[in-house]
């Protein structure tokens, strides 16, 4: 089932304002935190871009082969002539085959190209996105093609998505490419926008989703210090209790179980527990006073 997209006064403008750069030729980057929104952003704009669009996600293992293509398939073909009996002729040809890959089929096409977590591939791999987008040509050097480059389509465009810098396995993007680039951070999703993804997306009552959203915003006050629970955490939290009938109420013991299954880690990691019964006293002691007292 496709999600659908849930937008807010800030989300909406952003959208207007990045379909707007990606029209006028430039191609954008969005950057933030994990489970900030960025690819559902992505896949919101690209869709609104009216054209095909392509997702790729990034890695340390991608190579220029993978996203031009390469000769990966052969063509065989065999001609067997023994039109006078006492001749047999047979002919055999091997042709190697062009497969395009992602870059070349979108930017031949005029696809929107989504490049998920592309601080994830080495910085030499996105080297040809350099000329890609400032030449708008697609270079093909040591291919074994016989063109040495491919034109862009005018309504090629790339969404480029990152994580920050600090998070493992990201290299650090070239200059030279964030250049080219229209950077925008991600702000987190606001308290109310966050309430309508839940409702949206698992189909609890708006005064059901208030609830968790609220109670995410506590623990996350709680542990601040550490990488801020994403809106996957209060997605995770609404889809099981919604799915289990799991009545949404800090005093209820099957909902501070779960609770505690899912923020226990957390609230280990901020310093705040060790054991897994130090996690479940302090959902409900701690955090319960805290839903009161909201
Ligand atoms: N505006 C939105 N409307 C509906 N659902 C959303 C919206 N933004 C985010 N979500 C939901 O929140 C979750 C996380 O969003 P998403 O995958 O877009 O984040 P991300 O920033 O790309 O994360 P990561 O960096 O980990 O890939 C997904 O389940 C997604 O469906």
């Amino acid at each position: 089932m496709e999600k659908s997209f849930i937008s807010s006064p800030y989300l909406y403008s952003l959208t207007e304002r990045l379909l707007s750069y990606l029209q006028s030729g430039f191609s954008v980057h969005l950057t933030g935190p994990a489970g900030v929104g960025k690819t559902s952003l992505a896949l919101h704009i690209a869709k609104q871009m009216g054209r095909p669009y392509l997702l790729i996600h990034g890695n340390h293992e991608m190579s220029n082969k993978d996203l031009l293509g390469s000769f990966n398939g052969y063509t065989n073909k065999k001609v067997i002539d023994n039109y006078i009996h006492s001749v047999y002729k047979k002919e055999e040809t091997i042709k190697e085959t062009w497969v395009n890959g992602p870059i070349i089929e979108a930017a031949t096409k005029g696809y929107t190209l989504i490049y998920d977590e592309f601080t994830r591939s080495h910085p030499e791999t996105n080297t040809l996105f350099l000329s890609i987008l400032e030449e708008r040509v697609i270079p093909l050097f040591g291919m074994k093609r016989k063109e040495s480059f491919l034109p862009v389509h005018p309504n090629f465009s790339v969404i480029f998505i990152s994580n920050p810098q600090e998070y493992v396995g990201v290299f650090e993007a070239q200059d030279a490419l964030l250049d080219r680039l229209i950077t925008i951070p991600l702000e987190k999703m606001n308290h109310e926008t966050e309430c309508s993804v839940l409702s949206h997306l698992t189909g609890l009552s708006e005064n059901e989703s208030l609830y968790i959203a609220n109670l995410v915003q506590i623990v996350r006050y709680h542990c601040r210090k550490i990488e801020p629970q994403s809106l996957r955490t209060s997605i995770k939290l609404a889809s099981i209790t919604k799915r289990n009938n799991i009545p949404i109420s800090i005093y209820d013991q099957q909902f501070q179980t779960l609770c505690t299954d899912i923020f226990w880690f957390h609230l280990k990691q901020a310093g705040k527990v060790q054991t897994y019964s130090q996690a479940k006293q302090f959902i409900v002691k701690i955090i319960s006073l805290q839903m009161e007292g909201d």
